[in-house]
């Protein structure tokens, strides 16, 4: 038996509803995933995907994205799944560019849209 991808979720405020929607198409998938999340966007998934049980860290600007990087470092996570909000100005937008910037040293595949996180969980779901 192959143990579990561990996934991250992290979505900005404006992206969370399609991070739902998201968890929602792809709840059996998930499920099947050992699941971290950056703090609001952990629990907002789990409140409406109530199946799905997810890590939730601190908040992004609080130092989530910075916990995520650190898991990606110690190679404590396998992908990443970000919804970036590219219209609003961040407090944090150097931890989300430290997280982005660990994920391609580290090569883990880091999905930044709704479009390559479809492509991600129908590649990473085939057996
Ligand atoms: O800000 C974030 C990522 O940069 C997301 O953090 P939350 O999930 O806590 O809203």
């Amino acid at each position: 038996m192959t143990s579990p991808l561990r996934l991250a979720l992290i979505a900005h405020d404006e992206k969370k509803a399609d991070m739902v929607s998201f968890a929602i198409a792809h709840a059996d998938f998930l499920a099947a995933c050992d699941l971290v999340a950056t703090g609001t966007t952990g629990r907002r998934v789990m409140d409406e995907c109530p199946q799905l049980k997810v890590k939730c860290l601190k908040s992004g600007p609080l130092g989530g994205d910075q916990q995520i990087g650190a898991l990606i470092a110690e190679k404590k996570i396998d992908a990443v799944i970000f919804f970036v909000d590219p219209l609003t100005p961040m407090p944090h937008d150097v931890d989300v560019k430290a997280l982005m910037r660990l994920a391609i040293v580290y090569d883990i595949p880091l999905a930044l849209n709704h479009a390559t996180a479809e492509m991600l969980a129908r590649r990473l779901s085939q057996p």
